[in-house]
């Protein structure tokens, strides 16, 4: 760099700003801005870095650059975004802004057929390209191939999952309706498993691995979808801006008055499960006036409708019964989920107090005996069993003369809350698998040559207030920036090397400390919470006080204290812990992190429902992984650790850490426009 040059230099909000040397001093440059003359700045010589002479020409490869650093590469995508060039290579890997709003003919069918057969690099940036790219590796090296899209929540990970799904299936289908099933089944996936969170409108809260499968003549024959550990919290909680899944609230706008009459539905505010979030629907101004008034919580009617081009509750809940009937649910089958999903509302609605007996222990509260009917009704349980079974928890004694012997203990108010929240979470995710499964058998195959995969998981996430999800989220990510790390950097640079080629070694930050920190055995922090849990006593600040304690210089994790932003600074050092990911620092607030963590549901409440008159309930429970975590903790401590189904996840599907394929996998980057 030399005195006079364009030099991209730090700036405290745009990231950095353009700006010329004009100083140079022992490790401190001086910087004029070209915007602010005269008014010069000091930035140490590891932040600034050269710019391209015509900062206004941009290019379709950041490889391209004369000067390939973070201030070009940023520059160049903003170049672009601002004249709706929201796609950029970094050579194999695309890169993809988010416009928040329909890009004229940007994924139009003739631009689908534009893209068939063409190599990367002939035709402007666009994730078509990389489904393409797939597809033709695939035919000419005869293997599997996965397109990775990763990037924090909101960036337009699934938007774009479903234009390569689109595009694969539309391409390279055989023109039976297996290419619109697939397609179709989004809808629904997306409706028990998307909700309003306060950064993305659909946010999915579930990760998944999307397979199409080829046959030996490369035309699609169908499609698999597998998925990774739904958001369970959120079925019985939410924060004040956020919503529970969309399906609640599509079936309170959307259902016919016979559907809502059967399942005795509401509007949303007299649900315990949905009224302590937001209680509005999505509608356009011509939706919300079809929507009954009776059918509008008070905070709907005062602030009227939340507005979002691509979501409308009443008119999804439409076109989802569409898609049902499209992929080959009946009338019958359609009702059953609607039944489960009422059920798990009425649920949530059983309040209890205390008996006043010395025996402690709770019952029902009076009110709370019709919400108790419709429940048992609905998931076809006897009502008299349900109220005893949330109540009371039956043992096995383990020890002494009466050995084996069945007791009943009472449950206290706050242990009956946890019992109803728990079976309410078991019913809701062993529904959510029902609907993947089902989705599954829509497009079925019986072989095929080879599959192009598309993963598409719960971005990266931080907000003013963290919990246990952006926990286990921010930490899946972690390993895929991991996975990213290995495949891209690391063995490119090997290969460079091997081939003599005289390239500079590009330095990365390896995260392996960050992931050492959250799974190492005993002493990560997913282990200590596991032994908290185990505690007959646990606590979330003496959970909080071990991390602290066995980590104190750990370079990745520091007290809230020390955060940059002053409400972090409030935050006690037992209520909480900063993790300093790759993506940047997070603060956790470790308030009910030991609640979170236990995923575990009382034998007599398991029994019960696996007991139920209904088959498609009973069938759920049977053919769910629960009873898999049912056999594990059969007479042990009723402890399922949520955190570690979160590491299981990466040694049990392989897909997420080394994705079972040789060549490297497509990469698509998304970012979000604040
Ligand atoms: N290419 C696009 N064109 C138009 N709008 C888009 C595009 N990509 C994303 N969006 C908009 O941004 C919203 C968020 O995108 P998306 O749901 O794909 O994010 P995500 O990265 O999957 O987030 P999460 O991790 O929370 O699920 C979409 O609902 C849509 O409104």
């Amino acid at each position: 760099m030399e005195d006079g040059k364009p030099v991209w230099a730090p700036h405290p909000t745009d990231g950095f700003q353009l700006g010329m040397i004009v100083d140079i001093g022992a490790g401190a440059l001086t910087i004029e801005p070209f915007n602010r003359k005269g008014k010069t700045f000091l930035a140490s010589m590891n932040q600034v870095f050269p710019a391209e002479e015509d900062v206004n020409k941009h290019m379709e490869d950041n490889c391209s650059l004369m000067y390939l650093n973070e201030g070009t590469l940023l520059n160049n995508v903003r170049v672009r975004y601002s004249k709706d060039k929201i796609y950029t290579y970094v050579a194999n890997i695309l890169i993809a802004v988010n416009p928040y709003y329909d890009i004229p003919k940007l994924y139009a069918p003739e631009t689908i057929k534009s893209y068939q057969g063409r190599s990367l690099g002939t035709l402007p940036p666009h994730v078509y390209a990389i489904a393409d790219k797939a597809y033709r590796d695939m035919r000419v090296l005869k293997m599997s191939q996965s397109i990775i899209v990763s990037g924090e929540s909101g960036a337009g990970k699934t938007e774009n999952t479903k234009f390569v799904l689109r595009y694969l299936t539309t391409s390279y289908g055989t023109g039976q309706d297996i290419d619109e099933r697939i397609v179709q089944a989004n809808p629904l996936l997306e409706a028990f498993g998307n909700a309003k969170t306060v950064r993305n409108n659909n946010s999915s809260r579930f990760g998944k691995f999307v397979e199409i499968h080829f046959n030996e003549k490369s035309k699609v024959v169908g499609g698999f979808v597998s998925h990774y550990l739904l958001e369970k919290s959120r079925i019985c909680m939410q924060s004040k801006e956020e919503r529970n899944y969309h399906i609640f609230y599509r079936l309170c706008a959307g259902a016919s008055e016979d559907i809502r009459q059967r399942l005795h539905l509401d509007s949303p505010d007299s649900f315990r499960y949905l009224n302590r979030g937001c209680t509005r629907y999505f509608a356009s101004k011509d939706t919300d006036k079809q929507i009954m008034q009776n059918r509008k919580s008070p905070e709907h009617v005062k602030l009227g409708a939340l507005k979002d081009p691509l979501l409308d509750d009443q008119g999804d809940f439409n076109r989802m019964c569409g898609a049902m009937k499209k992929i080959g649910l009946d009338d019958t089958e359609k009702l059953d989920l609607f039944r489960v999903v009422a059920g798990v509302l009425h649920l949530g609605n059983i309040d209890f107090e205390e008996t006043g007996s010395t025996s402690g222990g709770c019952i029902l509260m009076n009110q709370s005996s019709q919400k108790l009917a419709y429940c048992a009704d609905l998931l076809g349980l006897d009502q008299e069993d349900l109220r005893v079974s949330l109540t009371t928890r039956v043992m096995l004694t383990t020890a002494g003369g009466a050995k084996g012997t069945v007791i009943k203990v009472p449950l206290r108010v706050e242990q009956a809350n946890n019992a109803r929240d728990a079976m309410a979470k078991a019913v809701y995710s062993c529904l959510f698998d029902h609907v993947v499964r089902r989705v599954n058998q829509c497009f079925p195959f019986k072989t095929s040559s080879n599959f192009i995969g598309v993963l598409d998981i719960a971005g990266f996430e931080y907000f003013e207030h963290n919990s246990f999800e952006q926990f286990c989220i921010n930490y899946c990510n972690e390993k895929l920036q991991q996975f990213f790390n290995e495949r891209i950097l690391k063995e490119e640079q090997e290969l460079y090397q091997r081939e003599g080629l005289g390239v500079n070694e590009v330095h990365y930050v390896d995260n392996q400390d960050c992931i050492d920190l959250v799974e190492a055995k005993l002493v990560g922090i997913l282990d200590i919470l596991d032994e908290e849990n185990r505690l007959p006593q646990p606590s979330d600040h003496h959970f909080a006080n071990t991390i602290h304690s066995q980590h104190k210089d750990h370079f990745r994790l520091t007290v809230p204290r020390k955060s940059k932003l002053a409400v972090h600074r409030n935050v006690r050092d037992d209520e909480g812990f900063i993790v300093r990911h790759f993506a940047g620092a997070v603060c956790y607030e470790t308030i009910q992190f030991v609640e979170k963590n236990n995923d575990a549901l009382h034998m007599s409440l398991e029994s019960l429902v696996c007991e139920s008159k209904d088959k498609f309930v009973r069938e759920l429970f049977e053919n769910s992984n629960n009873s898999k975590d049912s056999k594990q903790k059969a007479g042990k401590l009723s402890f399922i650790s949520v955190g570690n189904k979160f590491k299981q996840m990466h040694t049990e599907h392989p897909s997420l850490t080394s994705c079972h394929i040789s060549p490297p996998p497509v990469f698509v980057y998304g970012l979000c426009v604040p």
